[in-house]
């Protein structure tokens, strides 16, 4: 699946800057965004009464266009408006619209509302009465579309500036924006779809698609299939849902070596490393690709000389959970010299201690994150972002949030160790355990538990072949 484009406010600017440039004009582009606006709105609500709302700015004038085709397909429709347009391009759209424009005040509730008062221009909170009558005006509705984005969003870091009400559809115009994945906004959004208005969309943020999987070639044997050593500690449970993830998520051969023996489906392989060296010989097995430390490490003297172990075996590394909180007492930094770059994956606790002092929105604390520590981050959370150091980052869409249950990030950690030994590539990894994560997360189903993850994940393994 080729994963879509997610765009800055900026970048969409100079996304259509080019496209300008190459003999398109601003009206041609907003008649495109208005189209693809009202065909979603016909589609919702047919020829239902319209309300839809402008704004001073070019979502305003995207919204004129909606009335304009709307009232040819014989749609009755109320335009209510914040302002005068305040652009040539709205100004113009306004003046292609036969009917009246009414104030704000004057808006009276519909079937279907469309929202077209601010989109990536929005640079402050809306006013306390717009926002109350926004919300107002779509809670009474049947149908709602925000034409790019509902208003009150921050369009790069998905905060909501003023109140917003819940939409049944968002039409993300020419392309995602992270706002429509990124928390709290994303969960305003209803159903997300793009309209295609002509525009390149090219970013190097991405959405995480459904990835596409390959069955083991005729020659495959287990250890070409990913050889993962997880190493326990305190915990046996964690490591077991880690270790039971990896062999279930593909890799052809799973060890578990911990001070005892651990839980998980018979084609495990237990192994007893009561002593850390004993872990430090297992781990020199030129066999093994991934290693995984964290799930049920423990945070004493023993788990801090396995995971000296683990970050001194020169292999490719997952690390998570106590991992993460060892980690951060000597500084993420210390990660950036390993032999290949280590995925790690924190939740926001966990994230706090590693990069504490990191500002920006998610996806820029996670670019940093990376940066700083050479390795991959999966900044986990119902937004997981994933990171690498190389600058390229992706958004997950949203995961069931049945998944904050006890064990499910072990799951996670498991699937990327597989993935990773399979692919060798640390972001491509992180990115289809997230995907696998959340698909087998929806196949589970409500009231799951992490046991049922690792069920469901040959079904969601299925689904990309
Ligand atoms: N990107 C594209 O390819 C296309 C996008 N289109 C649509 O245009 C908007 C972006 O338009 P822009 O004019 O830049 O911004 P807005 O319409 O969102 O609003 C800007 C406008 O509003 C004023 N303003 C900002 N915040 C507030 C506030 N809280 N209260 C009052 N006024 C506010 C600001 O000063 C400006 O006057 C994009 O989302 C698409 O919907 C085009 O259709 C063409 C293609
Ligand atoms: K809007």
């Amino acid at each position: 699946m080729i994963p879509r484009a997610i765009l800055t406010a900026a970048e969409m600017k100079a996304a259509e800057d080019a496209t300008m440039a190459s003999g398109v004009s601003v009206d041609q582009l907003m008649e495109r965004a208005g189209r693809a606006a009202a065909d979603i709105a016909w589609r919702m609500a047919g020829k239902a009464h319209v309300l839809v709302l402008c704004g001073p700015g070019n979502n305003g004038g995207d919204g004129y266009v909606v009335a304009r085709l709307l009232a040819e397909r014989g749609c009755e429709v109320q335009v209510a408006a914040l302002a005068d347009p305040a652009t040539d391009a709205a100004r113009n759209a306004r003046a292609q619209w036969p009917g009246p424009v009414d104030a704000i005040g004057d808006a009276r509730p519909a079937p279907m509302v469309v929202d077209a008062l601010f989109g990536t221009g929005l640079a402050r909170p809306l006013g306390a009465d717009l926002s109350a009558a926004l919300c107002d005006l779509v809670r009474k509705a049947r149908h709602s579309l925000a034409v790019d984005l509902p208003s009150g969003i921050e369009t790069d870091s998905g905060a909501l500036l003023s109140p917003v009400p819940f939409f049944d559809a968002t039409i993300a115009l020419g392309s995602l924006k992270p706002a429509h994945l990124l928390q709290p906004a994303a969960g305003f959004m209803g159903m997300t779809l793009v309209g295609e208005i002509g525009i390149a969309a090219e970013s190097a943020l991405l959405e995480i698609g459904r990835p596409t999987l390959v069955p083991p070639l005729p020659s495959a044997h287990k250890y070409s299939r990913g050889y993962v050593l997880v190493a326990g500690g305190a915990m046996a449970g964690a490591a077991s849902l880690a270790a039971d993830a990896a062999i279930r998520a593909g890799a052809g051969y799973v060890a578990l070596a911990g001070p005892e023996h651990g839980e998980g489906p018979l084609a495990l392989v237990q192994r007893l490393a009561v002593d850390p060296r004993t872990l430090a010989d297992l781990l020199a097995d030129e066999r093994v690709d991934v290693a995984v430390a964290g799930p049920g490490l423990g945070l004493n003297d023993k788990a801090e000389a396995r995971l000296e172990s683990v970050l001194a075996a020169g292999k490719r590394l997952v690390l998570d959970a106590d991992a993460l909180t060892l980690i951060a007492k000597r500084g993420a930094e210390t990660l950036a010299g390993l032999d290949a770059p280590p995925i790690l994956t924190p939740h926001e606790g966990e994230f706090a201690r590693l990069f504490g002092d990191i500002s920006g929105n998610k996806v820029e604390r996670a670019r940093e994150a990376a940066r700083r520590s050479g390795s991959v981050i999966i900044y986990k959370g119902n937004d997981s972002v994933v990171a690498s150091p190389d600058g390229r980052a992706a958004i997950a869409p949203p995961a069931p949030s049945w998944l904050a249950t006890a064990g499910t990030g072990d799951v996670l950690t498991g699937i990327a160790a597989a993935r990773y030994a399979a692919t060798g590539d640390p972001f491509e990894a992180a990115c289809e355990a997230v995907w696998l994560h959340g698909a087998a997360a929806r196949m589970a189903g409500p009231f799951l538990i992490a046991d049922d993850l690792i069920e469901a994940l040959p079904r969601a393994l299925a689904a990309c072949l």
